[in-house]
């Protein structure tokens, strides 16, 4: 009933060129099914694989090189991800190299484009609303990044949300300019959001639809024209996400979408030679990429992010909670988990690390509260841990162990929730503070304690960090919060009572601080910094001046 209402309001309000859309929707189908979907998520199975697709130059592609993806919950061969080679990349970079360096659109070109790129977003937004398609998603994420149907909503979420900010006529005012008076009657300098052309988009496998479709429709708004390539461990449900994009209008020129290895994309990227390059992803490949294409790349790489609870106890659960949340939702495996908490010797008289430990063995296969870690075996894990335990004063809290009773295929990682023990005075000493900062991007976090008198020593430790995402202030104490954001860089951090490291939003920047090749996703400065470059155009049309003489030379 509620839905019949809200799209007899929805057609109400829809200007007439919107309605055309909400009335070619097939309304009914957009309730009991999702008409742009080629998959059925519960039907992926051994017997009966998907198959993911390329997009190049508006049509959908098979080549014969078939990736087979291990279902990371039994290890069946599930998914057929069909591969673009290193002598299949020709036309991709024909693609690439149809668009200009001035974009498919900027304020001098094609500007309606800005606005076709609002309906599209509105169109989008309002499907990622529909309960039947946004289950879709979120169940689709889960069989290909495992985490709970609560934190795959979320991500479906974010997007939607996103999309929603960007409708109607908030593409155009990201390429919002500005003049200033000149020097003489007739001059004006001007300031504009200017594209880079052909781009570049790398993403990970731990956010298969936040993270491509906010980097994505940033590009797309700024008049760029990308190619996307996504892990193919989860590329199927950005290909689904782009026929949802074109169901909603969105050109099938406008992207291109591949599937292939890093030495095929390598060569894409150097044949192609987009005129900037998104990476998401790990700093060793973060920095190749850099190297490879002469700085044009802009970079989320690794966070070995930290939270810092203060010397102000209080609301021992809510914090508790919020690093269970932060350390080991989606198993540790987001760019913003918590690698390292500092713990004010104040917070020792309470039993904040017993609740850690309490809410980490709530959590469970069933409802993949935990699950496979993508990127790191349980051995190289459980290494991990021993080589930590050999340094003095070390102890696991608790976890440590492999998960049981499972058919995670060993390809992947499955461990408990853990977090060790490591004094404060062994991570600072050369020999450990590599080992003790080495990013885990699994359900693992070192924990270690520091005497109010200590606060120089962690933020030495923090200063020594080689890349700065998130970060978590715990305190409401303003003269503390001030000491420590004023000693520290890290391009998200959260402070106060309920600071937390993950579950950025779209309203709020994400991204690294510290480095001029740092990203941003999500708000229209993110966008902007990302996705444009600034132009200068500086009118000067006289008149000149009556009297005006050549002058001697100078
Ligand atoms: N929203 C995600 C970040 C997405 C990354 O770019 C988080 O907060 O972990």
């Amino acid at each position: 009933m509620n839905r019949i209402l809200v799209s007899r309001q929805l057609r109400a309000r829809a200007p007439q060129t919107a309605l055309s859309w909400f009335t070619s929707l097939n309304i009914s189908r957009s309730i009991h099914g999702v008409p742009f979907a080629t998959v059925e998520v519960e039907e992926i199975s051994g017997s009966q694989p998907a198959e993911v697709l390329n997009l190049v130059q508006g049509k959908w592609k098979n080549t014969n090189r078939w990736n087979t993806i291990l279902d990371p919950l039994n290890g069946e061969p599930f998914i057929r991800v069909c591969e673009v080679d290193e002598t299949g990349i020709q036309p991709f970079v024909e693609s690439l190299s149809k668009c200009p360096k001035h974009g498919l659109h900027n304020p001098f070109k094609a500007p309606e484009r800005y606005l076709m790129l609002g309906d599209i977003s509105a169109k989008a937004g309002h499907m990622l609303s529909l309960p039947k398609v946004s289950d879709f998603f979120t169940r689709l994420i889960q069989r290909v990044a495992p985490k709970s149907y609560h934190q795959a909503s979320g991500e479906v979420y974010v997007t939607q949300k996103f999309l929603e900010n960007f409708s109607s006529d908030q593409v155009r005012f990201l390429a919002r300019s500005f003049g200033v008076p000149g020097n003489h009657l007739g001059q004006q300098s001007h300031g504009f959001r200017w594209p880079y052309g052909p781009v570049a988009i790398i993403t990970p496998f731990n956010f298969p639809l936040e993270i491509p479709v906010l980097q994505l429709m940033g590009a797309l708004y700024m008049g760029n024209k990308p190619v996307l390539k996504v892990d193919s461990k989860v590329s199927i449900v950005m290909e689904q996400m782009m026929r949802l994009l074109h169901y909603c209008g969105l050109p099938t020129e406008d992207v291109d979408f591949i599937n292939s290895d890093g030495q095929a994309m390598n060569k894409l990227l150097l044949e192609g030679n987009p005129r900037m390059t998104l990476f998401t992803g790990s700093s060793r490949v973060a920095d190749k990429l850099a190297g490879d294409l002469k700085g044009r790349v802009k970079l989320e790489d690794a966070g070995f992010d930290w939270k810092i609870l203060g010397p102000d106890v209080h609301e021992e659960d809510y914090v508790a909670w919020v690093c269970d949340q932060d350390a080991y939702a989606c198993s540790g495996q987001k760019c913003s988990a918590q690698s390292m908490l500092f713990i004010h010797e104040n917070w020792s008289k309470t039993s904040l690390l017993s609740k850690m430990k309490d809410l980490a063995e709530r959590r469970n296969l069933e409802d993949l509260t935990i699950g496979p870690v993508l990127t790191f075996t349980t051995e190289a894990m459980l290494e991990h841990k021993n080589k930590l335990l050999q340094i003095p004063g070390s102890k696991v809290l608790f976890g440590g162990e492999p998960l049981t009773n499972h058919s995670i295929p060993p390809v992947y990682g499955a461990i408990e929730p853990t977090a060790i023990f490591v004094p404060l005075e062994e991570i600072l000493k050369d020999k450990n503070y590599e080992l003790v900062t080495r990013e885990i991007f699994g359900p693992f976090q070192i924990v270690t304690d520091y005497k109010n008198d200590q606060l120089p020593l962690v933020l030495d430790a923090l200063e020594r960090m080689h890349a700065h995402l998130t970060a978590a202030v715990v305190s409401n104490d303003p003269l503390f919060l001030q000491e420590v954001i004023g000693n520290t860089v890290n391009g998200t951090t959260y402070a106060g009572l309920r600071a937390r490291t993950t579950g950025a939003p779209q309203n709020h920047w994400f991204g690294p601080a510290g480095d001029p090749r740092g990203a941003g996703i999500g708000t229209p400065e993110a966008i902007k910094l990302v996705w444009s470059c600034h132009r200068e155009i500086i009118y000067d049309v006289g008149p000149l001046p009556k009297q005006w003489k050549t002058p001697p030379s100078t």
